[in-house]
């Protein structure tokens, strides 16, 4: 049998919605993470310090009592933030950074910014302030191929925000393209990756095995498989600039399994382990640590955790399915095996 110890890792990419929803899913990562950037596209979104204090007293008010989770803040931005706000983001001590979503690009995204420039005074005040922009990277442009959203995004939009923002940090989020992982590892040291468990599992075929699974589709969408192992080499390369971040995003089982389903794949229930075995599979066991547990919050400038987790190689069954107070939501790996579990967590002494 095989262990690993870990410091205790963070989630910089995360979805806990409100409500009850957010109640059923927050002990899932509340149990293997020790903080995590909580995306803030609720209907209506997070867009205010004062949204944000709300959103997070409401957190840790369904966190048990004595837990040591602690959710970081983000804002989104729209095309009417001020940059007032962006300084009392900066002023609150909780808000770590400000989400940008092409308006129209995901799943609530609706209020997102309609072009760049309109938002360039308060891209300024965050770079000014330090306040880091956490990048939805796709266009929404119709002509757009889905599967090329991402690479088109970088030529369009980052490569001019870095031209523009050499001071901003970023972090293009959620990458699914050698593209992507190429680009961050040849960009300055103001821009980072999140990288997820599920790009790094999947390719594209798992949306068509045997049929389609609307429980494998997500934003930006599966690519193909030399792109999955590019992202798998860029987790397990140990460069800095790639951190975990789950996009863990639950939606209720009749809104995925739809004429229409919602983007979205729910995998807080196993992330650490998940990522536990494409480490383990790539012979990189010794890096996951760092990935998952060092380079966020060293780019984030936060203090490293001081407690661990112990993970063991042995198998276990997923349910079928979980609760999220509407309705049953469909997890990752449903009914099936994943190969790590957690066996303890450690309280730093
Ligand atoms: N990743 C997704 O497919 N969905 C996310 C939104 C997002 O991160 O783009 C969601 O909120 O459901
Ligand atoms: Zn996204
Ligand atoms: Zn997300």
């Amino acid at each position: 049998m095989q262990e690993l110890t870990l410091i205790r890792p963070d989630d910089w990419h995360l979805h806990l919605r409100d409500g009850a929803t957010m109640a059923s899913v927050l002990p899932d990562t509340a149990r293997r993470f020790a903080r995590a950037i909580v995306m803030p596209n609720l209907k209506p979104p997070v867009t205010t310090v004062e949204l944000a204090s709300a959103y997070r007293d409401r957190i840790l008010a369904a966190l048990e009592k004595d837990g040591i989770f602690q959710p970081l803040m983000t804002l989104y931005l729209t095309d009417n933030t001020t940059v007032s706000e962006i300084e009392a983001a900066k002023n609150s001590g909780f808000i770590q950074a400000v989400k940008y979503y092409p308006a129209g690009a995901t799943t609530h995204s609706e209020n997102g910014v309609t072009d760049l420039k309109r938002v360039y005074k308060v891209l300024e005040a965050m770079q000014k302030h330090d306040l880091p922009l956490l990048l939805h990277g796709e266009v929404t442009d119709p002509e757009v191929d889905v599967f090329d959203r991402e690479a088109v995004f970088i030529e369009r939009h980052l490569q001019p925000l870095i031209r523009d923002f050499p001071g901003l940090r970023m972090v293009l989020e959620h990458i699914t393209t050698r593209t992507a992982a190429q680009f961050v590892a040849e960009a300055g040291p103001q821009l980072a990756a999140t990288i997820t468990a599920h790009h790094l599992l999947l390719n594209r075929n798992a949306l068509f095995a045997g049929g389609i699974r609307p429980h494998h589709y997500c934003l930006p969408i599966l690519k193909r498989e030399t792109h999955r192992q590019a992202l798998v080499q860029a987790a397990t390369s140990g460069n800095p600039r790639y951190f975990l971040g789950t996009d863990s995003a639950p939606h209720p089982r009749q809104d995925k399994e739809s004429a229409c389903g919602c983007a979205g794949i729910y995998t807080a229930h196993a992330a650490i382990e998940l990522y536990a075995e494409v480490f383990a599979a790539a012979d990189a066991l010794d890096r996951l640590e760092a990935f998952a547990s060092f380079h966020g919050p060293d780019f984030y400038r936060l203090p490293r955790n001081q407690d661990s987790i112990i993970l063991e190689k042995t198998s276990w069954t997923v349910e079928e399915s979980l609760d999220c107070g509407k309705d049953a939501l469909i997890p990752l790996r449903a009914g099936q095996t994943v190969h790590w579990r957690i066996k303890e967590t450690q309280r730093a002494r």
